[in-house]
């Protein structure tokens, strides 16, 4: 699991070990915290780091994702806090996310480059099982769980002037946050399943006299906390014994371009985590 704003630790985590992890796509958002909850084995790891040091666009989102693939991690869920662009998704309500919109910049959006070419498809960039899994746990904790939703990206660190936030709500966007992009495309090419909870806090700025302020976002977030934190314990009591496969365990089978003669051994080899399967 990802942790977003308000999420710094899993308090139910049991027999926690805590392991700072190297990256050769640079530091982490800080140590990786694995441990159990009801026999299910987590990997912990808050994206802003501990304190909340790091802004959205600060975030080594490449790095975090290349270290929990080396913990050994097989389905990804980032909780998130998000802006409501949509009156019936109120502030306290939960979205299990299921479209995006990127309208962030200068951030590492993937793993590969020059020397080793890969497109893989994000058309549907959330697994179906894993969000409806967050759904039902978030659902079964007593949350008002929305099923779906299209999350715009922006860049951040300030929140949405009111024309953006309008014409976002025009373009069909749901909800608003400033980090599950590049999240959610790398974690595809990673071929780690992926789903975002989003947690409602605030009407975005969208509404005639109203506006986000942070305040207000950590007082919904501190009133979700614990609301949050029984999602989790749901999910460890709901996820299936056998962890079924996903064609997303796959999605780089047909994705590299790069003819085997003309790909650069150094970046296959700082891919050994993310794509060591593929044995290039
Ligand atoms: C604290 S309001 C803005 C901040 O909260 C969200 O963070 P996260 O997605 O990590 O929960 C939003 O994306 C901004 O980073
Ligand atoms: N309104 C908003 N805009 C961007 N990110 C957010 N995170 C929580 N609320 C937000």
């Amino acid at each position: 699991m990802i942790g977003g704003s308000g999420v710094y630790d899993l308090a139910l985590l049991e027999d926690t070990q805590r392991i700072e992890i190297a990256s050769p796509f640079g530091a982490p958002s800080g140590p990786v915290t694995i441990g159990t909850i009801a026999g299910v084995r987590f990997a912990f790891l808050p994206r802003h780091g501990e304190g909340h040091r790091i802004p959205p666009e600060g975030v080594n989102y490449r790095a975090n994702i290349d270290v929990l693939k080396r913990c050994g991690v097989t389905d990804l869920i980032a909780i998130s806090a998000i802006g409501s662009l949509r009156e019936e998704f109120a502030p306290g309500s939960f979205v299990a996310v299921d479209q995006f919109i990127d309208r962030t910049s200068g951030r590492d959006g993937s793993f590969f480059g020059e020397g080793l070419v890969a497109h893989v498809s994000l058309a549907d960039p959330v697994c179906p099982r894993l969000s409806s899994l967050a759904a039902d746990a978030a659902q079964a904790a007593g949350a008002k769980v929305h099923r779906g939703g299209c999350y715009l990206a922006m860049q951040g660190p300030q929140f949405s002037t009111r024309a953006e936030s309008r014409m976002y709500r025009q373009w069909g966007v749901d909800v608003i946050g400033m980090t599950g992009m590049p999240e959610a495309r790398l974690a595809r090419e990673a071929e780690l399943p992926y789903a975002l909870l989003g947690m409602v806090t605030d009407y975005d700025s969208w509404r005639d006299g109203e506006h986000v302020e942070v305040d207000q976002v950590v007082q919904v977030m501190h009133a979700n906390a614990a609301l949050a934190r029984r999602t989790v314990n749901e999910l460890a009591r709901l996820l299936p014994p056998e962890r079924a496969g996903s064609p997303i365990d796959h999605a780089l089978d047909n994705a590299i371009m790069t003819a085997p003669a003309k790909r650069d051994r150094a970046l296959i080899s700082r891919l050994d985590a993310i794509a060591g399967r593929l044995a290039l």
